[in-house]
């Protein structure tokens, strides 16, 4: 099966054509009219797009086993490819926790079965995420799976003595550990939006920035200790961009990644009280946002990764203290990241093809994913419209759930297609 991608934008800016066949990119710069356009089964007319190299999410929460209600690796694997994901690293915290091989492996062949993006799994650090006991770390690693991320997120693995010893075993395969970094005492168990003058207004009980900046400054200390490698999941406060710069200034091997919610919405959000906006780290105020926008432009953040974090109705409708953590973020991540920091002048988009593709297929460690779009390498592609305006309708998402922040709100940027080795799983903007 061959497809002629006609005129499409590369991520430096040069435009070509590019032929697909058997699942690799068999040539680029094909000149357009040329008899390889013949010879092609399917064409796809890319004038005035961009084709990126499949984006990979460093941070979905899936839901399968255990809240099938809220997401299933099926129809998460759909709002990935529907968002131009080739690729989507899957947390631990399901029920049961991927925290053994076997647990893994479950999660990948899900993945496979479901074909629309390689579902690799993230194994826990920690048995049963309790904090305590390291999970089969070395296990998961040497499965089918090929665990290479390993994290507790939704919780913070707190324990300093329990980070040193996962940094330590992680280091001989290649690991990494990604960290929910989130001091529980300084966070306060009851903490659900930012503390500051809004949280006070509002009377909600609110967690300071610091109780993230004090775990990120830790383990950065503990990577250049172990000459280990730490992965800080959603950073969300200028004070850990501060703590991030100086350790990359230091040679540390700490890489980050940040949300699309941290880059454009902020606490005002709360004052209807909508659980849709509580989310965890929560939305921070418009310093933070502006300290976290420069980090992703100057490399200080590696990322983008979505923390998309289905909830099903009877876990998210409650009151904004009792509803649960996490908003989607599969489906709009790349018009978020079009409309924030491409229109606002921040990265070009071989700027957007680093953080998005190449940067988190390298820190997860994935073969195949983030490559340059050159002949040889494999035909993970995605098509973006660039100037596209759309506005969100969360009932449009392929998602199971609707806790959609989007909802309603006009970006720019849209994906019209997604190939996974050369097959295409989303074309003219909707799922094959
Ligand atoms: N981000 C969230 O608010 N929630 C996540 C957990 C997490 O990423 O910490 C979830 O699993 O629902
Ligand atoms: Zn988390
Ligand atoms: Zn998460």
């Amino acid at each position: 099966m061959s497809i002629l991608i006609k005129g499409a934008t590369l991520p430096d800016g040069t435009t070509t054509d590019v032929l697909v066949r058997d699942g690799q990119i068999a040539e680029v710069g094909v000149s357009t009219g040329s008899t390889s356009s013949g010879e092609a089964d399917q064409t796809i007319d890319a004038g005035g797009l961009r084709l990126l190299p499949g984006l990979v999410d460093l941070h979905t929460h899936l839901r399968e086993p255990g809240r099938e209600a809220a997401e299933t690796v099926l129809t998460g694997s759909r709002a990935a490819a529907v968002g131009g994901y080739t690729a989507v690293l899957a947390m631990a915290n399901t029920n049961p926790v991927t925290d053994t091989a076997e647990a893994a492996e479950r999660v990948f062949d899900l993945g496979r079965a479901a074909g629309l993006v390689d579902v690799q799994p993230v194994g826990a650090v920690t048995k049963g995420l309790a904090g305590e006991e390291l999970a089969e770390l070395g296990l998961m690693a040497r499965s089918r799976a090929k665990v290479r991320v390993f994290s507790d997120d939704g919780k913070c693995v707190h324990d300093p003595r329990v980070m040193r010893r996962a940094l330590e075993y992680v280091k001989p395969f290649g690991g990494v550990v990604s960290q929910h970094s989130q001091d529980p005492a300084l966070a306060g168990p009851t903490a659900c939006c930012h503390e500051g003058e809004l949280s006070g207004r509002l009377g909600l009980p609110g967690w300071p920035g610091i109780a993230e900046e004090v775990i990120v400054a830790r383990d950065v200390m503990l990577a250049r200790h172990t000459g280990s490698r730490v992965h800080v999941a959603h950073v969300s406060t200028a004070g850990s961009v501060e703590v991030l710069r100086w350790a990359k200034a230091q040679g540390i091997d700490v890489t980050a990644e940040v949300t699309p919610h941290h880059l454009l919405l902020t606490t005002e959000l709360l004052s209807g009280y909508d659980p849709t906006f509580k989310v965890n780290p929560p939305l921070r105020p418009d310093e933070d946002v502006a300290a976290l926008r420069e980090a992703l432009a100057d490399g200080t953040i590696d990322a983008v990764a979505t923390d998309h974090a289905p909830h099903a109705r009877h876990d998210k409708e409650h009151s904004f203290v009792d509803a649960a953590f996490g908003m989607l973020g599969l489906e709009t991540a790349l018009s978020v990241v079009t409309t924030v920091m491409v229109e606002g002048g921040l990265l070009d988009w071989a700027g957007v093809a680093r953080v998005m593709s190449a940067n988190p297929a390298r820190i997860a460690g994935l073969e195949g994913h983030g490559r340059p779009i050159a002949v040889g390498e494999p035909a993970n592609l995605t098509l973006v419209d660039p100037a596209a305006q759309v506005v969100v309708d969360r009932a449009a998402s392929v998602s199971l759930s609707r806790n959609n922040p989007w909802h309603d709100r006009k970006l720019t940027g849209r994906v019209i297609a997604t190939l996974l080795r050369g097959r295409p799983t989303v074309l003219e903007g909707a799922l094959l």
